[in-house]
């Protein structure tokens, strides 16, 4: 069977073929490939993502909440959230409208919703996640397949949502992933508060960053597979707007880059898994920082960092010396203030660099492994920055204390990732100018 560049193959057609190896294509090269070992895949593992029981956003836990979420944003950029408000039984249903699509639907019918294959994250059913370089055929030899097929789904804003577009079996399907669609943007809405709040600014800071939420919720169908030791579900990769909310179901597979090592993440039914995405870690924290660090006094001999994230901890305060610069744990920044007004130009620009690498909300690298027994569902809802949207500290925040990060429109970051592939971070990297 020809794969790659057909646009019409499907991994669930290779599956059932029966192949006892996998088609080249899906190899990864030997440093991406999973190890199946005791400590990635043990379900008693101790390092997973942080559970945290959101008590319904019940006022009186907001401020514990807020700081078990800053501390997983910190540790992981990933965190179940529990008691989430979402009823459990339409995280249930969503998956089993999935799965009744994928394996109930004969391949024909589903390649009736076929995503058109030259612009990226278009809606439909499809295989293949990046784009083929036309203009480069010879490129084709670089790519790695991933072993999923899915169902991508435009949600909101609104005038995006054309469910006549989506599955029409099973006959709920269409009214499952509405209802599942609004739930997930009031969900991300209430989360992106505490987590703005959780890095000391207003709760509103990060939403009205992104400005008008788009939503995609893309379901993932992982058939079982004759070589897992030697591919991936999904590469590498972090997702690129601000923050996406994902469920599994039993079956278990995807990892979480923690500390340079791979985390098999526990599938926990009535809980929902919050990724942060490469929107929520440079442009928009970045911008809320140089807010704060725009009047400081230029060429400074020595920056005093006051520090404090919130009431529990108490304040600290931090010598910043060139070569002597070190924060332990937190780095919310109130004021800046010189001690001198020595003027030494290297000094230039090496604050914030700091605060940003210290202040580890990252977005999270993850990927999904495969196995050769069961088939494996997840959705992912991805809420994103609309695509006119600039990604850029606000010029006017911008001073020489300040890292430069390129000036993007979020379309054309959406498109390097579709273009170039996600590469880990490789496309986040790409936006620093030094
Ligand atoms: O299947 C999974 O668990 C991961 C899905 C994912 O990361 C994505 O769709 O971006
Ligand atoms: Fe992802």
């Amino acid at each position: 069977m020809e794969v790659g560049n057909d646009p019409t193959i499907r991994v669930q057609a290779l599956a059932e073929a029966g192949l006892s190896q996998v088609p080249p294509q899906y190899i990864q090269l030997p440093h991406q490939r999973p190890q199946f070992n005791a400590s990635t895949t043990s379900s008693c593992n101790s390092n997973i993502p942080p559970v945290i029981d959101l008590f319904y956003f019940e006022p009186s836990r907001r401020n514990s909440v807020r700081n078990s979420i800053g501390r997983a944003c910190r540790e992981w950029g990933a965190f179940h959230v529990t008691n989430h408000g979402v009823p459990t039984s339409l995280l249930a249903h969503i998956k089993t409208v999935g799965l009744t699509f994928f394996e109930q639907c004969p391949i024909p019918d589903k390649l009736k919703y076929s995503c058109d294959p030259s612009s990226f994250a278009s809606q439909g059913y499809g295989s293949r996640m990046l784009l083929l370089d036309k203009d480069n055929p010879r490129n084709e030899d670089n790519v790695v397949l991933d072993w999923r097929d899915y169902f991508d789904h435009h949600t909101f804003p609104l005038s995006r949502r054309n469910p006549s577009l989506w599955p029409h079996f099973p006959p709920d399907y269409r009214e499952t992933v509405e209802r599942y669609a609004d739930q997930m943007k009031a969900l991300a809405q209430k989360l992106m508060g505490l987590i703005s709040e959780s890095l000391g600014l207003s709760s509103s800071c990060i939403e009205d960053a992104v400005g008008e939420l788009f939503q995609n919720i893309t379901i993932s169908y992982y058939p079982p597979c004759p070589q897992p030791d030697l591919t991936l579900g999904l590469q590498t990769h972090s997702d690129m707007g601000a923050i996406t909310l994902l469920i599994q179901d039993d079956v278990g597979g995807l990892q979480l880059l923690n500390n340079d090592q791979w985390v098999t993440v526990p599938p926990l039914s009535d809980a929902v898994l919050v990724i942060l995405a490469d929107q929520t870690e440079v442009p928009i924290i970045l911008a809320n920082f140089m807010k704060v660090l725009a009047p400081t006094n230029r060429g400074t001999e020595i920056l005093f960092l006051h520090l404090a994230v919130d009431s529990l901890i108490p304040r600290c305060h931090y010598t910043v010396t060139l070569g002597a610069f070190h924060i332990e744990t937190h780095y919310i920044v109130l004021t800046i203030e010189s001690s001198t007004d020595q003027v030494n130009d290297k000094k230039h620009s090496f604050p914030i660099e700091l605060i940003i690498t210290n202040g580890k909300y990252r977005s999270a690298q993850h990927r999904a492994i495969t196995n050769g027994a069961q088939a494996r569902l997840s959705v992912a809802t991805f809420h994103d920055p609309a695509k006119e949207v600039k990604i850029s500290p606000a010029s006017e925040l911008v001073n020489e204390y300040c890292p430069r990060y390129r000036e993007v429109l979020y379309r054309d970051y959406a498109s390097s990732w579709y273009t170039k592939g996600p590469d880990g971070k490789r496309n986040i990297d790409s936006l620093l100018l030094n």
